[in-house]
């Protein structure tokens, strides 16, 4: 998963291109960065009186990829079509390339905003050849440099070679990749794609979404993708807002998100894990029926209180020869790995990966050891603490 992560787009800094000039009523904000493609600045979003997304922030940089990601209903296609300009929003301001183009009571067009988008369903126009529909948004261009920016796009795609066919003719993958092309042509400010691979398999997915990035990345675009597929979105985005209800929960890496979550909606969202009770020692430790586990200091966990540690499958590891013991109560197959639900001395459960050569039965006890890298801790629901804290006591 962190490979998938581009290190480089933290220090993006070849930007320097003045915004672009005359968009109608939006004023251009000197004390932004120039770096900073899109500004989505304490938005909300309501149908009638019923609001949708509520007060989001965030910011991307030029050729970075965002993603929002969250159950079904969290408002993420509706955050997507406010930035694209087809929904108003009720507070706050969006800004592209330093232009806001909305705020509460004005909402720029999205025909004038400098924005491409790439659809679920692909939208192509099935009576025009592949390289009409990379042109489609190239009328204003002469025809030799229409026809030199649809070679460019098709050859980035992979797909030169079906210039003259029809979507039709074209497999699922294929039919993406000329979606993605048609939305890059005109080289917008910003790309948006609504889970634009959603009606493909799982393996097809993550395999896609891995591709597009690197277009994406070749183009140095500024895309932000819409999914509820973490692993869609660890394949492609270089940060991810988890959104549930409306609201952001946590704006960061794919890696961050798993290995520090904020708080219990994104630990139990993002990935597989358990909760374990844990007696808080003192600023940077805790003390679990499996052991101690260090690590940065806890907020709002008073020293002598109860708490819960979020135990990801991986920070256990299978040891014949460790003395303490969990019987499996579970057992699923992963190939490479076997998925065990083990449960402890105490009755509580955790999840375990171990080599699949490791072949044990449901019933059986093992071996396991604790090695944990972050220390995840959240106060218990009925303490003080946790009523304080309700928005997250990640450690
Ligand atoms: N045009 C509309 N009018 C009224 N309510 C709407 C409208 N569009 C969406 N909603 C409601 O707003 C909420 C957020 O919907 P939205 O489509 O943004 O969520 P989502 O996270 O993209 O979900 P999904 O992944 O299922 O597409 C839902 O409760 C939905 O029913």
């Amino acid at each position: 998963m962190e490979a998938n992560l581009d290190p480089s787009v933290k220090g993006l800094n070849d930007h320097g291109d003045a915004p672009p000039q005359g968009l109608s009523g939006s004023q251009p904000l000197s004390q932004d960065h120039p770096a900073v493609r899109l500004a989505v600045r304490d938005v909300d979003v309501a149908y009638g009186e019923q609001p949708v997304v509520r007060d989001v922030r965030f910011e991307l940089e030029r050729g970075t990829i965002g993603c929002l990601l969250g159950p079904s209903g969290c408002g993420k296609t509706t955050l997507l079509r406010a930035i694209a300009g087809f929904e108003p929003v009720s507070r706050g301001q969006i800004l592209i390339r330093g232009q806001r183009v909305s705020r509460a009571g004005w909402t720029l067009a999205p025909e004038q905003r400098q924005v491409g988008m790439v659809f679920q369903d692909f939208a192509l126009f099935p009576h025009l050849t592949v390289a009409r529909n990379v042109g489609f948004g190239l009328r204003a261009l002469s025809r030799r440099e229409r026809q030199r920016r649809i070679d460019e796009l098709l050859e980035l795609v992979g797909l030169s070679q079906a210039a003259r066919r029809y979507p039709h003719e074209l497999s699922g993958g294929m039919q993406q990749r000329v979606a993605l092309a048609r939305a890059m042509a005109p080289q917008p400010d910003i790309l948006l794609l609504d889970e634009p691979f959603s009606s493909m398999d799982a393996e097809l997915r993550e395999q896609l979404a891995r591709e597009v990035r690197a277009v994406l990345k070749r183009e140095d675009v500024t895309a932000v993708l819409v999914t509820h597929d973490q692993l869609e979105a660890f394949a492609m985005a270089d940060r991810i807002g988890v959104m549930n209800a409306g609201s952001v929960h946590q704006w960061d890496t794919g890696f961050g998100l798993y290995h520090q979550p904020a708080d219990r909606f994104v630990a139990d969202f993002i990935g597989q894990g358990a909760l374990l009770p844990a007696h808080v020692l003192n600023a940077t430790q805790v003390r679990t029926e499996l052991g101690r586990i260090s690590g940065a200091q806890p907020h709002g966990l008073e020293p002598g209180s109860a708490a819960e540690v979020l135990i990801r499958p991986d920070d256990l590891v299978y040891d014949e020869s460790s003395p303490r013991q969990a019987s499996i109560v579970e057992r699923a197959f992963r190939g490479a790995e076997f998925l065990y639900t083990l449960q402890l001395e105490s009755g509580a459960e955790v999840l375990c990966l171990v080599p699949s050569h490791h072949r044990h039965a449901v019933g059986e006890t093992i071996g396991i050891r604790l090695e944990a890298d972050h220390l995840v801790a959240f106060a218990c629901p009925d303490s003080a603490a946790h009523r304080g804290h309700r928005e997250g006591t990640a450690l």
